[in-house]
């Protein structure tokens, strides 16, 4: 072939400073592009093999070989696929990958910032002038007496090819790097990217350095494989003193290692994965040396293609961020981390893989995030990761108790996030006691159910014809209530006096958990829920009888008077009341709905206001029985009234809410005089 000299077509004499300026983080994707161009050449090449249209050599062993100068400042890409002629150049290269990188630039140019393409897919051969002033393509086509070409562009609009010299068949693409990205001449740098995107791509890649200096090993001589390049056969004599034979040994040149795994865990069938196989996947993809609580594999070929793994990580929620990462791959090829198109966002937690060579990524994310596939696709993640749950759940509850803790953050996340995947898990969500076992919503409703026998002949007596407000007062009456302690250690007091009556309460102390609270009472008409400090149970009061009442009014209303005195605050908010639990003086109580509301003003950033406007103020509980409490009122004048009033209102706030630095002040030097008056 003579020289021949083009202009690549159509007029975009602006292409290349756009591709070059093409968002600068994103600059590495041009490896990716060339290197799953290499192995697109080597899938067709075998698969005309297959046809009968071409024979594989006997030795062919397919690989990607991607070599750095520093010196010359060059990056090349080899590939033994199936090469092009010079028609096919022209066409393939000159043409249509030109036109397709003009169009996808012309498309995105402008929207590069909030409307990014995934990962850039599709920009193909031309991305390599993003890093490159000039690239050479030397390629030999498979096909029967084909003659090799070489192909020059000076990253203009302007290309050269005539013959070439390429022997082999296959693809050696040629980057003269511009100054600015010297950086992909070097060796560490460039296994970095490709470490990053082509760790499991379906061939084996091969770094190297040009014209560096060999490697060698030293293996036993029945270790050498027809592939080694032997430099020099050892006998190694015994040591002076040993027993034994002289070893056979062979010098040979350090066996290359492929960047990739060709066969990555996801590919292959459940069936055939050990436990091992799993935890090691998982070191080696996310380097998290805490091994993952369980996993669950994706394997599905209809209605697409799907599959991939998704962990359950151990998390130490304390001091661990809860950032998951999933990275997405198409066809072994990786595309980016964390598509939250694809991925349901409550699976964000997680870390995993998974492939999918059906999404449609040429396209931008705000396009995806509107696509019907797309969306089954994150349908069907979030289904698997609720059947694995029930699995679980109904067959190994004791593993799934241990891992409760740790994954019910994220399940409950999920619940709020997504209703399908909500109503699928709502029967394998447990709550822990106060005794930490574990029980399903419906077990807390039974164990609680008992105290309330009374409503279920309520129930029965409703008539027919009774109007809508008795009916939702009626709806109202029929709810279970399920008690629950937000932190153990704060509501101590509250908790032990539940034990002591054996009455249970559920333990949700996650941040998560008071919008879980909401959303289940949405969700179950029948249950309530009230933090253990809401009021005083029923079962945890002696009952005052019919005789005792007038006296007992009268010894309340002479307590309330004497604190609302003593603590120089007439509207407090104090009732008497006789608790079983002789240990108790004092506690404070605060209704559900105004610890709500007040969790909700905190929320919203109103913590400034005055809480009493909403009611939100504490209730202080005396205990009529208590011998401090009985003091007050019979020693109305004693001067050690006013400390015992202020002392048990301390004591009822502290385990209620933290005192402020003014009340902490006070109660640390009136514990003092407390104190003194014992050494009198
Ligand atoms: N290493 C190669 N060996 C053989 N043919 C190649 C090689 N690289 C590119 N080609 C040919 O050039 C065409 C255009 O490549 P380009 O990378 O621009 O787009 P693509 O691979 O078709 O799609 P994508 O945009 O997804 O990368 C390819 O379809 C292929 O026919």
């Amino acid at each position: 072939m003579t020289m021949k000299k083009g202009s690549l077509s159509i007029d975009s004499e602006n292409i290349f400073p756009i591709i070059k300026k093409w968002v600068y983080s994103d600059h590495d994707i041009f490896v990716r592009e060339l290197v799953s161009n290499g192995c697109d050449a080597i899938t067709k090449l075998k698969k005309l093999d297959m046809m009968g249209e071409y024979e594989l050599p006997d030795n062919y062993k397919a690989k990607i070989q991607v070599i750095v100068n520093p010196e010359e400042k060059t990056l090349k890409f080899i590939d033994n696929g199936l090469g092009m002629t010079a028609e096919e150049v022209e066409k393939y290269i000159t043409q249509i990958a030109f036109s397709g990188a003009t169009q996808f630039l012309e498309k995105y140019k402008d929207k590069t910032t909030e409307d990014e393409m995934i990962g850039h897919f599709g920009l193909g051969f031309y991305s390599a002038f993003m890093v490159a002033d000039e690239v050479h393509i030397d390629t030999l086509s498979y096909q029967n007496d084909a003659t090799a070409v070489h192909w020059v562009s000076e990253g203009g609009t302007e290309y050269e090819m005539q013959d070439g010299n390429k022997q082999e068949v296959g693809t050696e693409i040629t980057l003269f790097l511009n100054e600015d990205c010297l950086e992909f001449a070097n060796e560490y740098r460039v296994r970095e990217v490709l470490e990053k995107y082509c760790s499991f791509m379906p061939v084996e890649i091969f770094l190297s350095k040009a014209n560096a200096e060999p490697e060698y090993e030293t293996i036993d001589e029945a270790d050498v494989l027809d592939t080694d390049e032997v430099v020099e056969h050892i006998t190694e004599e015994p040591k002076e003193g040993e027993e034994g034979e002289a070893k056979q040994k062979a010098k040979i040149v350090k066996r290359p290692v492929s960047i990739s795994d060709i066969h990555p865990l996801w590919t292959k069938n459940p069936s055939e994965c050990t436990k091992e196989d799993y935890i090691d996947f998982y070191r080696k993809v996310f380097m998290d040396y805490k091994e993952p609580l369980f996993w669950i594999h994706l394997n599905m070929d209809y209605p697409f293609n799907l599959k991939g793994i998704l962990y359950f990580p151990k998390i130490n929620t304390e001091y661990d961020s809860i950032e998951g990462k999933i990275k997405l791959y198409n066809n072994q090829v990786f595309i980016a981390d964390n598509i939250k198109e694809v991925i349901p966002e409550f699976l964000m937690v997680l870390k995993g893989v998974i492939d999918c060579p059906d999404l449609p990524l040429n396209v931008s994310r705000s396009a995806l995030q509107n696509d019907g596939f797309v969306n089954k696709v994150a349908d069907y993640i979030s289904k698997k990761v609720a059947d694995k749950l029930n699995g679980m759940f109904k067959t190994d509850r004791e593993n799934y108790e241990k891992y409760w803790d740790d994954i019910s953050p994220f399940i409950k996340f999920g619940c709020l996030k997504d209703e399908k995947f909500g109503s699928k898990v709502k029967d394998s969500i447990l709550y822990k006691d106060l005794e930490h076992k574990y029980l399903t919503l419906e077990d807390c409703i039974k164990a609680n159910k008992k105290e309330d026998a009374e409503t279920e002949e309520t129930k029965t007596e409703t008539t027919e014809g009774t109007d809508a407000a008795e009916n939702s007062e009626q709806a109202e009456k029929e709810k279970t209530t399920v008690y629950y302690v937000t932190d153990e250690q704060q509501q101590s007091q509250y908790i032990n006096m539940f034990k002591e009556q054996g009455q249970d309460a559920i333990l949700l102390t996650h941040n998560i958990d008071s919008a879980f609270i909401t959303y289940l009472e949405q969700k179950h008409e029948d249950v309530k829920f009230m933090r253990i400090d809401a009021d005083v149970h029923e079962s945890l009061k002696d009952e005052v009888s019919e005789d005792e009442k007038e006296e007992f009014q009268k010894t309340s209303d002479s307590i309330v008077e004497i604190f609302r005195k003593e603590l120089g605050n007439d509207k407090l908010d104090v009732k008497v009341e006789k608790l079983k639990d002789d240990n108790v003086a004092s506690m404070a109580v605060l209704s559900e709905e105004s610890r709500r509301m007040a969790e909700m003003m905190k929320m919203y950033g109103m913590s400034g206001m005055d809480p009493s406007m909403f009611g939100t103020q504490a209730t202080l509980i005396l205990n009529a029985n208590h011998p401090l409490v009985k003091f007050v009122v019979e020693h109305k004048r004693s001067k050690n009234v006013s400390i015992i009033c202020k002392q048990l209102y301390d004591l009822a706030m502290l385990a209620h809410k933290p005192l402020n630095p003014e009340e902490m002040t006070a109660f640390v030097q009136r514990s003092n005089e407390i104190m003194m008056l014992l050494t009198k």
